[in-house]
């Protein structure tokens, strides 16, 4: 039987280790590796991407989700998962780890800002879910840089992943987070502790919409750039957010078909869930 002191050891060496693999963190090659076609093709009915826009889509405009303060964990250098969400949401806080990402970020959210990817056909096929002409796109773009209020430092292994005061005290109404806890978690019970520490950022009755990886053991960070996964199924993710004081409305789940198998990581598939903080 492990002791506490041996357990919080292995999970601090776990920590350790998983910052060590980010250093070689390259924004712009992610980019290119999961969101340019296949991955990321609008006119493909079956590409991951709009699987992806159209769930958030849809949860982000169901009646129980009705504004307020919205954070992104681990936001990474991409910005199609508030695409939807920012229309809902006052306010928006990005999050990441890493500076290369968040100085990314903030690149594209200054006036005229560009990123390392155009992001012009997501903004416009968001405009096209929405029911409005793809010519709004340049108004969801200033919609985004208006809302977003800060790009922050984050940590889902801290217990406070946030620096303190970063949230008004309630906490934020609604959470979303893609592809970053499972990235980040040596194992099942550090995946878990994350999301009950991110947990600690969103009100009671708060939302949670998280997307992540299925069967996924390693994805390239970077050219050589292998960074672990904790490989994940459907029910150890239903149970980890029963387990750290969510109520699941529901999932989806996209299986890779193989043509989106592309070598860039083993997924063999993504989900998303959207939830209710207890
Ligand atoms: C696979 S990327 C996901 C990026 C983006 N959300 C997406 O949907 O593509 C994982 C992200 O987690 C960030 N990350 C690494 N360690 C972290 C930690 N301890 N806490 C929060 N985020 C972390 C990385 O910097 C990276 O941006
Ligand atoms: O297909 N996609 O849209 C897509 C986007 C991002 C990521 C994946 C797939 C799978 N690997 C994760 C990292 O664990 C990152």
């Amino acid at each position: 039987m492990e002791t506490k002191a041996v357990k919080e050891k292995r999970l601090e060496d776990g920590r350790a280790a998983m910052a060590a693999c980010y250093q070689g963190f390259d924004p712009a090659a992610y980019l290119q590796y999961n969101y340019t076609p296949p991955r990321a093709d609008f006119c493909r009915r079956d590409s991951i991407v709009p699987w992806k826009l159209g769930c958030l889509h849809r949860a982000f405009t169901e009646e129980d989700i009705t504004g307020g303060v919205l954070v992104d964990v681990g936001s990474g250098p991409t910005l199609y998962q508030v695409l939807s969400g920012c229309e809902v949401f006052e306010r928006l806080v990005l999050t990441d780890f890493l500076e290369v990402n968040r100085r990314e970020l903030r690149g594209w959210l200054q006036e005229q800002g560009t990123s390392s990817l155009d992001w012009t056909p997501y903004l416009q096929h968001v405009c096209k879910l929405e029911g409005r002409g793809v010519s709004a796109w340049s108004e969801k773009a200033a919609r985004l840089r208006a809302v977003v209020s800060d790009v922050l430092p984050i940590d889902v292994h801290c217990p406070q992943p946030l620096a303190p005061g970063a949230l008004p005290s309630p906490g934020a109404d609604c959470l979303v987070s893609s592809f970053c806890l499972e990235s980040v978690s040596p194992d099942l019970d550090a995946f878990t502790r994350a999301l009950g520490h991110i947990g600690g950022l969103l009100r009671p009755g708060g939302h949670l919409l998280l997307i992540g990886a299925l069967g996924e053991s390693f994805y390239l960070g970077g050219p050589g750039v292998e960074i672990p996964v904790v490989p994940l199924d459907e029910a150890q993710v239903c149970g980890s957010l029963r387990e750290s004081g969510y109520t699941l409305i529901r999932m989806e789940v996209y299986t890779l078909p193989p043509d989106m198998r592309v070598g860039v990581d083993d997924v063999s598939g993504i989900f998303f869930v959207k939830a209710r903080k207890d």
